[in-house]
């Protein structure tokens, strides 16, 4: 089923002037302009099929993923897709460890976006030529072929590739019930875009009275810049949500680990379920004191997003370090590497939500949560998909939600194309939203 080779691969930088109305603004983050790195692959395949694949970022900078794209290039440039596939860890591992370009990661940082981008790229292809879409492909997938698509160095002593495939076996029990399950409820979602930190009191009210009366029942709200701020937003939505309702807080990294810990037993009154990135994505020790610190309050700790690797996922998850793990479709290298990740969680019996606040990043990491639930964590206790309801419109094939889930995604691939009308009118700096925009500032 599997054939062609790569015969080109193009890179264009794509942004939305989100931050014009702060969509997506946290404390860390306050200007963010969602964009991304996107790539297309052709094969000579006379099938017609591209691969298209996205790396988000949030506006500069993002020039900067386009040329560590270009400079892997060559790794993927005339190469068949049925050697790609078939040695998928091989091949991950050959772009991961360019004896150059290692340099200036390694699997971190921008030329792991890059990677991502290019992987993405290379699954939403293999996902079409199957004619499945990606979480299908990978549900079908006999397990020692997942497995070979995963680079386990550096994290086999907490997961073995021979745990991992009882993991998987583990896994095929009830699989086609959950699958079941899945097309007709959904995977269950919760809701970020009331409470972006840039909106005033009055847009939060009415998001939240829309989202309430769409059905949404779990919500997210950015904190950590001004505690009075913090307390008068938190009120105002769990006055708005009743206590029943599910409230997350996200403080995009903005606190040292003792201030951290101080400012949540300021909100702890707000029943938050976690607080998410509280300090340094980096620092995983400080986690784990932030975690320990606020299990008497009832928080979890939740990060993820901004975690470079699965070295440092298996850290977070050695050290107890958080209680919600937030794979990202584009942080990490790919579905490759989220696999494992995915897997190791498993291992530790920590709830996966995804973070999915981005161009995209809502298409994209729908495939990959459907695949946990039917084919690995088979759960559904303490687990959501974020959701933020921003750019859907310029995907070809926009996420589906329904009563606060996601539907099943039916078309093949990796739900990464974007329309071309969209892609030329945001091009940076070229396309028209741009030459608009730029000329008004007067540059
Ligand atoms: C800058 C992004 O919008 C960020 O705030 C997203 C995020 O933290 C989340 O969705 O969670
Ligand atoms: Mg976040």
């Amino acid at each position: 089923m599997v054939g062609g080779r790569i015969s080109r691969l193009s890179v264009r930088d794509v942004r939305f002037p989100t931050s014009l109305g702060g969509h997506g603004s946290d404390a860390m983050h306050t200007d963010p302009d969602y964009s991304a790195a996107y790539v297309v692959l052709e094969t000579d395949a006379e099938d017609g099929l591209r691969g298209h694949g996205i790396t988000f970022t949030l506006g500069r900078g993002t020039e900067v993923v386009v040329c560590a794209v270009n400079a892997l290039a060559h790794h993927v440039l005339n190469k068949d897709l049925e050697d790609i596939v078939g040695d998928f860890r091989g091949f991950y591992r050959q772009l991961t460890s360019d004896g150059q370009l290692r340099w200036i990661g390694p699997e971190k940082g921008v030329v792991h976006l890059a990677t991502a981008a290019i992987l993405n790229a290379v699954w939403d292809l293999w996902a079409k030529q199957e004619g499945k879409p990606l979480w299908k492909l990978l549900v079908d997938m006999d397990p020692r072929t997942l497995l070979s698509c995963i680079d386990f160095r550096y994290i086999t002593d907490v997961l073995t590739e021979e745990e991992a495939y009882e993991i998987l076996q583990e896994g095929q029990v009830g699989k086609k019930e959950r699958e079941e399950q899945m097309l007709t409820l959904g995977y269950p979602a919760y809701t970020t875009s009331c409470a972006w930190l840039g909106y005033s009191d009055d847009t939060l009210k009415q998001l939240c009275t829309e989202a309430l009366k769409g059905g949404w029942t779990r919500f997210k709200v950015k904190v950590g810049a001004d505690l009075q701020d913090d307390i008068r937003r938190c009120r105002l939505i769990r006055n708005m949500i009743g206590p029943e309702k599910t409230l997350m807080m996200d403080a995009n990294q903005r606190w040292d680990v003792p201030e951290a810990v101080e400012w949540m037993a300021k909100l702890a009154e707000f029943k938050p379920l976690w607080i998410e990135e509280p300090t340094s994505p980096d620092d995983i020790l400080g986690h784990a004191t932030i975690s320990k610190a606020l299990i008497p309050l009832g928080i979890g700790v939740a990060t993820g997003e901004q975690c470079h690797n699965r070295v440092m996922f298996k850290q977070l998850l050695q050290a107890k370090a958080l209680q919600f793990l937030q794979i990202d479709s584009c942080r990490l290298g790919s579905v490759n590497e989220n696999l494992s990740v995915l897997l190791m969680a498993k291992k530790f019996e920590i709830p996966v939500c995804p973070h999915a606040g981005g161009v995209g990043l809502c298409e994209l990491v729908q495939h990959l949560i459907l695949f946990d639930f039917i084919s690995v964590s088979a759960s559904l206790t303490n687990r959501m998909c974020e959701y933020v309801d921003h750019l859907h419109e310029h995907f070809k094939y926009p996420v589906t939600i329904k009563n606060a889930s996601y539907m099943l995604p039916k078309e093949a691939g990796y739900s990464t194309e974007m329309k071309e009308e969209s892609i030329k009118k945001h091009q940076y700096p070229d396309g028209e939203v741009w030459k608009k925009l730029l000329t008004a500032q007067g540059n």
